[in-house]
């Protein structure tokens, strides 16, 4: 029942429409006091062979108006009631929405996709069936159970109601000893179809790998164990509610011998005739409704109240990123100080980054290379705010960068992560994504910047081309380039590339790059890259490994250095050499 009082924000929020439900249940038990009534009248006038048709034709008349006007207010609890219940689901799902866009890198390091779907999907439907059928039936019952009580009372006879009633205790009792195991098995039941979503979507996701690597069969049987292990933990959380509803039958049937015997005899007595023991049997009938439904309700609202708890801890979770007392939400176009002095992940001892420091003019652009795993994504990442805390600063236009509002700082960079993300949408509003509202001639400047001009002519519907889910039908050089046309569109005070060009030939890299430096005279630029030839014309370069600057200079003040720089562009250059060679060969 603690779950009523963690949701009375919203039951005080709806409080209109939950009391026009509660009225109409309570005026429909009302309406179910008379039928009883009169069929035991109508059995006392054939016993006693004083029926009349008037009599016979009134009553079947008052049955068919009772029969309209529950008919009516049950059409009205169900709209409030149910209405109601669709309005928390809206509210919830929306609240999560939210908190997902808000959430920052760690959140989501934390959280699996698949939790993430199940608490949007199962969690919110449990929680939905608290505020609808859940009040539903607890209202339903209580008046019910309350009003049939009460009419077996006054209107036939108090002792034989107590002693009819008696059993029942025993409901509330049990209900009490399997409360809280009932609560942790849904917990189990619903953290279990948790990690199937988890499998699931990791499964159809890496569906390609899958099959390259012949593993199928391996994800099979490791599916079906993530599935016993649903049903393992649903088997247990229907095996105690199992418990509980047998019960139910065993007390109405104790509830039914009472009254025969109690009743019986005081008929015998004549303390009551023989029509209000019918009334009384047909009134205990009325009452195993109510009872049955406390079984579905302990179930409904155990299951509602595990997954509000899941929901909860979900909602807790804060965002890492710092929130300062004064956020800007300007963005100069000024010099970038990146000044970190250390860096770890978060719950990670190693130290991802130290003594990095470099300094960026505006319109200046900047390479970062380095062996792979050096820390180049690592500083891409300090940049784009995924995470906030560390030793040092970041400036940009002398201003912290954590000090600025982040959807205004963040506004003002274009981004081209290494693995990039398409959306199931056309080429155009791939391209716009950031800026919906750019025109066609901007998209085709974008895309001549990014060299993907040429190839979107060729598709068959041109900007008008569905890319599929996630870029599916274009090649990965294409939707590098796409991501690369995405990030230039809005002409960014910063543009970052981060391995970007990694899929496109020799030729092709130049081209963007002539390009982009053609394009963004006064933007500042970022080129991390594990090709040197991305960076050859760099205002400046850092080499990174182990999270530590090993070099820095121009390229050609590189090329004169001895070191790692020097080595692998010789090795590159002589690799695209004889590539050229086979090539023309061939
Ligand atoms: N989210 C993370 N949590 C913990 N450690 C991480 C995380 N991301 C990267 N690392 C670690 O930080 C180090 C630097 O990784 P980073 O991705 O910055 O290297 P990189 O130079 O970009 O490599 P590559 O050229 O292969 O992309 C690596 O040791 C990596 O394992």
């Amino acid at each position: 029942m603690g779950i009523f009082s963690r949701l009375s924000w919203f039951f005080k929020r709806q409080w209109k429409q939950y009391l026009i439900g509660v009225i109409a249940l309570i005026l429909v038990a009302i309406c179910n006091v008379i039928p009883p009534r009169i069929i035991g009248d109508i059995v006392d006038a054939v016993s006693k062979r004083n029926m009349t048709m008037h009599f016979l034709v009134t009553n079947m008349v008052v049955l068919f108006i009772v029969a309209i006007v529950q008919y009516l207010l049950r059409f009205l609890w169900q709209k409030m009631i149910y209405g109601s219940s669709y309005v928390l689901e809206r509210d919830l799902r929306s609240r999560l929405f939210r908190h997902f866009m808000r959430m920052d890198t760690t959140f989501y390091q934390k959280w699996r996709t698949g939790d993430l779907m199940a608490h949007a999907t199962n969690d919110i439907d449990a929680v939905r069936d608290v505020a609808g059928p859940g009040i539903l039936t607890l209202a339903d019952s209580l008046i019910t159970g309350t009003s049939m009580i009460l009419a077996m009372g006054l209107l036939i006879d108090w002792k034989l109601t107590g002693l009819a009633v008696l059993p029942l205790l025993l409901l509330a009792v049990m209900a009490n000893v399997l409360g809280k195991k009932i609560h942790s098995a849904f917990k189990n039941s619903q953290a279990a179809f948790s990690s199937i979503n988890n499998k699931t979507q990791e499964s159809v996701v890496g569906i390609k790998v899958l099959k390259a690597l012949g593993q199928e069969k391996e994800d099979e049987a490791d599916f079906d164990k993530y599935v016993d292990e649903n049903i393992k933990a649903n088997k247990r959380s229907y095996r105690l509610d199992a418990l509980f509803d047998p019960l139910t039958t065993i007390i109405m049937g104790l509830s039914y011998t009472v009254t025969i015997i109690f009743g019986g005899l005081a008929v015998l007595n004549q303390r009551i005739t023989i029509g209000q023991l019918v009334s009384f049997i047909t009134y205990m009938a009325e009452l195993m409704w109510p009872m049955y439904a406390v079984g579905s309700l302990f179930n409904l609202l155990e299951r509602g109240s595990a997954s509000y708890d899941r929901i909860s801890e979900l909602l807790a979770e804060k965002s890492s990123l710092v929130k300062p007392e004064h956020v800007f939400t300007t963005v100069p176009n000024g010099t970038l100080n990146f000044e970190i002095d250390k860096f770890s992940y978060p719950d990670d001892e190693a130290v991802a980054l130290e003594n990095i420091h470099f300094k960026l003019g505006a319109g200046q652009t900047l390479g970062i290379v380095g062996p792979t795993g050096g820390g180049k994504s690592t500083i891409i990442s300090l940049l784009m705010r995924d995470f906030d805390h560390y030793d040092g600063d970041i400036k940009v236009g002398k201003i912290d960068i954590r000090k600025y509002d982040i959807n205004s700082y963040l506004d003002t960079i274009g981004y081209v992560p290494q693995t990039n993300f398409l959306f199931s949408t056309d080429v155009r509003d791939n391209v716009r994504f950031a800026d919906i509202k750019a025109t066609q001639k901007q998209v085709e400047e974008a895309s001549y910047v990014a060299d993907l001009d040429g190839d979107i002519a060729d598709m068959n519907d041109g900007y008008d081309t569905q890319v599929g889910e996630l870029g599916v039908s274009l090649s990965g050089g294409q939707k590098q380039r796409l991501a690369i046309a995405r990030a230039v569109l809005s002409d960014p005070k910063l543009l970052i590339l981060d391995d970007s060009l990694s899929a496109v030939d020799s030729k092709t890299e130049r081209n963007i790059e002539q390009r982009i430096a053609k394009n963004r005279k006064n933007g500042t630029t970022i080129i991390a890259a594990s090709r040197l030839s991305s960076v050859e014309n760099a205002d400046q370069i850092i080499v990174v490994d182990h999270g530590n600057v090993v070099e820095q200079g121009t390229h050609q003040e590189l090329l004169k250095t001895p070191g790692w720089y020097a080595d692998t562009f010789n090795l590159q250059e002589r690799n695209a050499e004889l590539e050229g060679r086979l090539n023309n060969e061939r």
